[in-house]
């Protein structure tokens, strides 16, 4: 028998309109049946929610962050992105079943808390996790109630061989620990990757499995096109981190004479399945190829910001049709799993990146990438907005908050203001996860007991590995400063809004 309910009394927020009117939502099995004004019919059967003094709002998209690293939360404060990649495996690897779960629960729950109702997650990689190990991920996703695209990370040229000479230039005795490459792994990663695929047990609808290759210069043509076959198989999705910082487009261009994007636009992987994470160092062109084929980035200006990588240009790319989303991206380099927060971060860098106020992104184009954006990257057609015919995720702040005292204009409160800390209750399928502000599923304290539990476990099992991460941070961080080729300069491209305006890069290091 079908289950009906009516949320009465709230406050709809339109985005573009900037207005947030009352409005009536009737639900029938969890999806949105009809939107109207107060007092909509609905069967007598119907359980009432109460929404008065809420705003109500879509569950925002994650369209990019790392359940592996919720843990890590705080870790480090000053590094780059370079110095966190060489590192993560040192600092955090040797991760139980158990703590893989933890990890992703925990981010999951902080999600949830902060009005996220779907994440795209790259997770760990195959062979560094198992395909049970994958399957009980997922589970950590449904048992915090919120929706999940899961793409495990893969790659077969390790970090220390993505960037061109840096291996060359280490100390003998680093060059040996260093040097972990999967150069034959490739098959084998796309085995695993495959049996995972078809064994995943999930609902599609709640957590599907994607393909993440993880950054193109860390993966061979083969391992490229294989991901491409196993999404074209499975229809699911793809991302990639591209472009993330400067000295990856530096590395593309030595490894191929050309932008990562072109190179994996001749490979015949972009498509409207495919998305970008970062793009902080697209050129137009790039821009334009995304565009032409459907696909979308994942704008991550707070972590941006926080490893330096430079200021992506979000106004070109809606200016050339690229469908952009928002995320926060992982703990490790963001902190906390804040969408609110991502959302701000997105606008406020705008308005830095060009002098003419009138290109910043407005705080609709804001939401409307956090919402209708992100379900267009994770090929989550039935969410992102609050209208009949998608499910009922439904977001509802308290008005009785200073965030919300005045309702001046709801769209600017949304993305300037709120920082989460307004969110009463978040709705999945038409059901509370979230009530009161409670995370219905856990038991804080006792969450909290088995984050300080695994920290200390993660922590014993990488001490070893401690001092030879330091090292390499240190070596990999002279290598990228003696990178001098103009006008790549690696010293100006924290400080600078960047977009390589000029073709010919080289990658030559001079001494330091
Ligand atoms: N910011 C960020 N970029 C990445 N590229 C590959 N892995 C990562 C990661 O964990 N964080």
């Amino acid at each position: 028998m079908s289950s009906f309910s009516i949320i009465r009394g709230g406050r709809l927020l339109d985005a573009a309109g900037r207005t947030a009117p009352f409005k009536d939502i009737l639900v029938k099995d969890g999806a949105i049946l009809e939107v109207g004004e107060p007092g909509l019919a609905a069967p007598p059967e119907a359980e009432v929610v109460d929404a008065s003094r809420h705003l109500m709002h879509p569950g925002l998209v994650n369209s990019h962050t790392h359940g592996s690293g919720a843990l890590t939360r705080g870790y480090l404060d000053r590094w780059n992105l370079e110095m966190l990649l060489m590192a993560a495996p040192r600092r955090f690897g040797n991760q139980s079943a158990e703590i893989k779960y933890l990890n992703t629960y925990l981010g999951a729950v902080e999600m949830a808390l902060k009005g996220c109702t779907v994440a795209y997650d790259l997770t760990f990689g195959v062979p560094v996790a198992t395909t049970e190990e994958l399957i009980a991920m997922g589970q950590a996703y449904r048992d915090a109630g919120i929706r999940a695209v899961m793409a495990p990370m893969l790659s077969d040229i390790s970090f220390y061989r993505a960037i061109p000479g840096l291996v060359e230039s280490l100390p003998a005795e680093l060059q040996r620990l260093s040097v972990i490459d999967a150069a034959d792994a490739t098959d084998e990663v796309l085995r695993l990757m495959g049996e995972a695929l078809a064994a995943w047990p999930h609902d599609r609808d709640h957590v599907k499995l994607g393909v993440a290759p993880t950054i193109p210069t860390h993966c061979s043509d083969a391992l490229m096109r294989g991901s491409d076959r196993l999404v074209r198989d499975y229809d699911t999705v793809m991302q990639s981190h591209v472009g993330e910082s400067k000295v990856q487009v530096l590395a593309a261009k030595e490894f191929w004479g050309k932008s990562m994007v072109a190179h994996i636009d001749e490979l015949g992987l972009i498509g409207p399945h495919f998305s970008v994470a970062h793009g902080v160092w697209l050129d137009d062109d790039d821009m334009r190829r995304l565009a032409d084929r459907g696909a979308s980035v994942s704008h991550n200006a707070g972590s941006n910001m926080r490893l330096g990588a430079g200021i992506a240009d979000s106004r070109r790319m809606l200016e050339l049709g690229v469908n952009l989303g928002i995320g926060t991206d992982g703990a490790t380099s963001s902190d906390n799993q804040n969408m609110y927060e991502a959302m701000r971060a997105a606008q406020q860098v705008s308005c830095v990146r060009q002098p003419d106020h009138r290109l910043w992104l407005s705080a609709p184009e804001v939401i409307a990438a956090a919402t209708t954006g992100g379900a267009r990257l994770t090929g989550f057609g039935h969410v992102g907005s609050i209208e009949p015919g998608k499910r009922a995720d439904i977001v509802f702040l308290t008005l009785d908050h200073p965030n919300w005292m005045p309702v001046n204009d709801p769209s600017n409160q949304l993305v300037l203001v709120e920082d989460a800390t307004a969110v009463r209750h978040v709705m999945v399928d038409g059901r509370f996860i979230v009530r009161d502000g409670r995370h219905l599923a856990s038991d804080m304290a006792a969450l909290a007991g088995k984050a300080e539990a695994a920290r200390e476990t993660i922590a014993s099992l990488n001490q070893a590995d401690m001092a030879v991460a330091e090292r390499l941070e240190e070596a990999v961080t002279s290598f990228c400063r003696s990178l001098s080729a103009k006008p790549y300069s690696v010293e100006r491209y924290a400080a600078f809004p960047c977009r390589c305006e000029t073709p010919e890069a080289g990658f030559a290091a001079t001494p330091a």
